[in-house]
């Protein structure tokens, strides 16, 4: 019987390529006994030596085991990790292995993964850009931009208009994300999608007051405007605010997303494949938002092997709603990674036909972009920020 024999994770990327976190990329490629391989994808976020690390303690616990058997896979990791199961570095590497092992469950069936699951109920993805303001700092930048891309066919367009600000945001901070957003929302008119991403760094009170200034722009979603941490903040942000919140990317389990469900916390549940659990989590947890009226925009924003899983629940989950993709706006290495195989056309990603995954992982870019230990950091400038958009001054405007 087919076994898993080897279970690797292989940092990939190239230096100063794109944002710091977005420069790197984590792919697991997994292989069975019958030389059969399968391919998944971790979270990067300047974490890849703890991930590969945790990687490695996965591997020493599935090797030998039945590729097939994924939820026996799932429990067995969460007993064996004990304590450390509630870390991002170990639900990354179980999602990765995840990602992979449907990955592997297509080929051998010959079927697309969103095949295996409810079969299609799109065709093509709804998809806004991220990624997309690099160097932009004034309205005036920020409008070129997004009338730019707004050209190439994408019909919503998420940005963090903030700055360098965090926990706190004054007056002129608040003013000057107003400016951003009014003159992106003039620039694409009425009918485009815009989504203000906070990066879960505000008190509620700041992100009140940002609501306040910014919801006559229609946004389809504030995302995480406060900390990801402060549920509390969470609850007097949504009885102070008539805005559309959107969060996820940050939980790791469906347990930690029926808690944002059960209080009507969150209106787009934005959960991450390579570090929820994989497709296995994050499809359940589509359900679970499902029986809550909520709509799923999936978190995607680190490589190509991400996208495209993510694309496959997408084909087959009811309540999608739209997709974050930075597809367009990577470095190009991430797109030679899967033979440039997910274009999107007209703001829609088609979705993709192969089995599993639905692309092909080129094992030659694999190889020559490996770049293990590449965890670049700029000091003081924060992590989640798309180049070029974090002045220096900005350090100045951190309570
Ligand atoms: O919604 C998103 O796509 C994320 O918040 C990104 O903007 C972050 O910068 C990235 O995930 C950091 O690793
Ligand atoms: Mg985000």
């Amino acid at each position: 019987m087919d076994r898993i024999r080897g279970v690797e994770a292989i940092v990939v990327g190239e230096r100063g390529s794109a944002a710091t976190w977005a420069s790197v990329a984590v792919i697991v490629r997994v292989e069975t006994s019958s030389g059969r391989m399968g391919y998944g994808e971790a979270v990067p976020t300047l974490r890849t030596g703890q991930v590969v690390e945790a990687t490695k303690r996965l591997a020493s616990v599935v090797v030998g085991m039945d590729p097939h058997a994924i939820e026996l896979i799932h429990r067995t990791w969460m007993r064996e990790e004990f304590y450390l199961h509630r870390s991002i570095e170990s639900t990354a590497a179980l999602s990765a292995l995840d990602i992979a092992l449907w990955d592997l469950k297509g080929r051998e069936f010959g079927a697309p993964i969103h095949e295996l699951l409810g079969g299609a109920y799109r065709r093509r993805v709804l998809s806004y850009a991220n990624g997309w303001y690099g160097n932009c700092r004034t309205p005036g930048d920020f409008a070129e931009a997004a009338s730019r891309v707004v050209k190439m066919g994408y019909r919503g367009l998420k940005f963090d208009p903030f700055g360098g600000y965090f926990d706190y945001i004054d007056g002129a901070g608040v003013r000057r994300a107003a400016e951003i957003v009014s003159a992106v929302r003039e620039a694409v008119g009425e009918d485009v999608h815009l989504m203000i991403e906070h990066h879960g760094r505000f008190s509620y009170e700041s992100a009140v007051r940002i609501a306040d200034a910014i919801s006559r722009y229609s946004p389809l979603f504030m995302e995480e405007p406060v900390h990801p941490h402060d549920l509390e903040g969470l609850r007097r942000y949504r009885s102070l605010t008539r805005v559309p919140v959107a969060l996820g990317e940050r939980i790791l389990n469906k347990e930690e997303a029926l808690q944002y469900l059960r209080e009507g916390l969150v209106d787009f549940l934005q959960v991450d494949l390579t570090n929820v659990g994989g497709v296995t989590e994050a499809w359940k947890i589509a359900a679970l938002a499902d029986s809550f009226g909520v709509k799923m925009a999936y978190h995607n924003a680190f490589g190509p092997v991400q996208n495209a899983a993510t694309l496959q629940l997408d084909a087959t989950v009811p309540n999608f709603m739209i997709q974050e993709t930075f597809y367009d706006f990577f470095p190009q290495w991430k797109r030679d990674l899967i033979g440039d195989a997910t274009k999107v056309v007209d703001g829609y990603h088609a979705v993709p036909d192969g089995p599993g995954i639905g692309v092909d992982v080129r094992e030659d870019v694999l190889e020559s972009h490996r770049a293990e230990g590449l965890e670049e950091r700029v000091p003081g400038e924060p992590v989640w920020v798309v180049r070029g958009t974090w002045v220096e001054d900005d350090a100045s405007r951190i309570p």
